[in-house]
């Protein structure tokens, strides 16, 4: 007897080609509506749907497949004497291969004029359930969702007549990732429509977008996947222009850079060390900039990753060539900055759109922790500095006020505990990641050594002692800005007007673990 396929497929790249390999292998083919027309203008002969059902397609294609006799044939166990009974007592005939793939809720979501109706329509149920079907019974069945995998089960056909288990199997887990996945998609959109912001059972979705070469060290395996809809400004879809694979601990590291230049709209670059700006530079231009960035730490800038939020030239592109750096990231290059950056053939740089995707809802971010994740909003707050209250007697000047705005941006990105000390124009010095924050204040006016005459400290929480104040008055800081909020805030204040110091609470704290 004839072996049966069934095909129904909303995307038909390749199906006349696959149907037609079949038949050679002397399949019949069941198939729907569309598909069939197609199978059969490519000269196949095809059994409808509805001739297996007994019924119509019906309610615009809602019902063509929920049948008995399509799900009978596909979940009867070969091996159970009483399965086969009942088939036969049915007159239900057995199907030996599905291909199916499914409306396309995803293409559909994405479409920016789709209607909720539209968007409802296009989810499918009659293929999820045959693919479900088939998969469960994958003792029996062969399942595609993808001609992905057509030669592995065309060729083991040819050579042996029917598939392996192992590809039979392998399938199976193949389609109920897909359909999950497919699942995930409506169950976000639904969430989404009906405002449900922490829904009982979290269903996310991710495509694989490449496997690393390694995790954070050589022994642990890695991979990337990418959100169903990817943001602008994100590194899925940053352009690689040059040099090596990206490894997963420059992926993170270009992550921290992107969010870093994302808070500055003037010509910038940033320059990071393990996920910390070491330097953070502005200027009129971005050679200037760079420049800025560089002078910010001269030492840490080796071996670097470098982002720029304008067009790299060939001058700029010109000092870069200079340093051992190992990624770069801008939005573009010139042709000239681009042959310079080229002449370093491991030198990964990266051509990516930089812009903040403006969502209709707060983007949020995973982090995992062992036995689960944990989720929060993103921290894109941007303190407008008409809300920021100089607590101190002594008023900020112009150019404090421009080193003190600076200063909270460039804050925010620096691991806590975070100080930095700035000018207007860069970072002069930044202590990241101390366990107490006079430790990091202690880093940073190092670094900022002879250059703290007219600098800024920016403070990512408050000081919960006074020990800093003392700290900054004896190094003739003036000016200080953190977000308030400890129980020794008046101590600290009084303290901060001893020594004439300016301080500014932001009512905004910007913790960084
Ligand atoms: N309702 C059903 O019984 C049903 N059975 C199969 N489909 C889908 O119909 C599509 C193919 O339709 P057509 O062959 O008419 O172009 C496939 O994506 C398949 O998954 C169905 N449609 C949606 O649920």
């Amino acid at each position: 007897m004839k072996k049966r396929a069934l095909i129904s497929v909303s995307d038909k790249t390749g199906v006349v080609e696959f149907a037609k390999a079949l038949v050679a292998l002397d399949f019949e083919i069941i198939s729907t509506g569309g598909t069939k027309q197609l199978l059969d203008e490519a000269g196949l002969t095809t059994i409808a749907i509805d001739e297996v059902t007994g019924f119509p397609e019906m309610l615009d294609g809602r019902v063509k497949t929920l049948h008995p006799m399509i799900h009978g044939g596909l979940l009867a166990r070969r091996d159970l004497a009483t399965h086969l009974e009942k088939v036969k007592e049915h007159q239900i005939e057995l199907i030996d291969l599905v291909y199916v793939n499914l409306y396309p809720f995803k293409e559909t979501l994405a479409k920016p004029d789709a209607t909720h109706e539209l968007i409802i329509e296009n989810i499918d149920i009659g293929g999820p359930s045959m693919l479900r079907s088939a998969a469960k019974n994958y003792a029996a069945v062969t399942t595609l969702v993808s001609p992905q995998d057509f030669e592995r089960v065309l060729t083991e056909l040819e050579a042996i007549g029917e598939t392996s288990l192992t590809t039979r199997e392998y399938l199976a887990a193949k389609v109920f990732s897909h359909t999950a996945y497919y699942d995930a998609l409506i169950a976000q959109y639904m969430n989404q429509k009906v405002g449900i912001q922490t829904p009982e059972v979290l269903v996310n979705g991710y495509e694989l977008q490449q496997t690393l070469r390694y995790g954070e060290n050589n022994h642990q395996a890695a991979s990337f996947y990418r959100q169903p809809f990817s943001t602008s400004g994100s590194l899925v879809n940053a352009e690689q222009l040059n040099g090596k694979e990206l490894s997963y601990n420059n992926l993170r590291d270009a992550d921290a850079a992107v969010r870093i230049i994302q808070d500055f709209t003037e010509p910038t670059v940033a320059v990071l060390k393990h996920m910390n700006p070491c330097g953070i530079g502005t200027g009129t231009t971005i050679e200037d900039a760079f420049v800025a960035a560089y002078e910010a730490d001269p030492v840490s800038i080796f071996g670097g990753i470098v982002v720029l939020n304008r067009e790299v030239d060939a001058a700029t592109a010109e000092r870069m060539h200079q340093i051992f750096l190992e990624i770069i990231i801008a939005p573009s290059y010139t042709p000239e900055a681009l042959a310079i950056l080229s002449k370093k053939k491991n030198l990964r740089v990266l051509a990516l759109d930089l812009t903040r995707e403006e969502a209709d809802v707060a983007p949020v971010e995973l982090t995992s922790v062992l036995g689960g994740v944990l989720v929060q909003d993103l921290d894109t707050a941007t303190e407008q500095d008409e809300q920021w209250e100089v607590v101190t007697k002594r008023q900020p000047t112009e150019e404090e006020l421009a080193a003190l705005s600076f200063a909270w941006k460039a804050v925010k990105h620096v691991k806590s505990n975070a100080i930095v000390i700035t000018n207007a124009t860069r970072t002069l010095g930044v202590g990241a990641g101390q366990m107490n924050r006079i430790g990091s204040l202690k880093i940073a006016a190092e670094q900022a050594a002879d250059q703290l005459e007219g600098a800024v400290v920016g403070s990512d929480a408050f000081f919960p002692m006074s020990d800093s104040i003392e700290f900054l008055a004896s190094h003739g800081i003036k000016a200080v800005i953190q977000p308030g909020g400890s129980i020794k805030d008046a101590e600290v204040i009084a303290l901060a007007d001893e020594h004439d110091i300016t301080m500014i609470f932001t009512g905004t704290r910007h913790f960084k673990h």
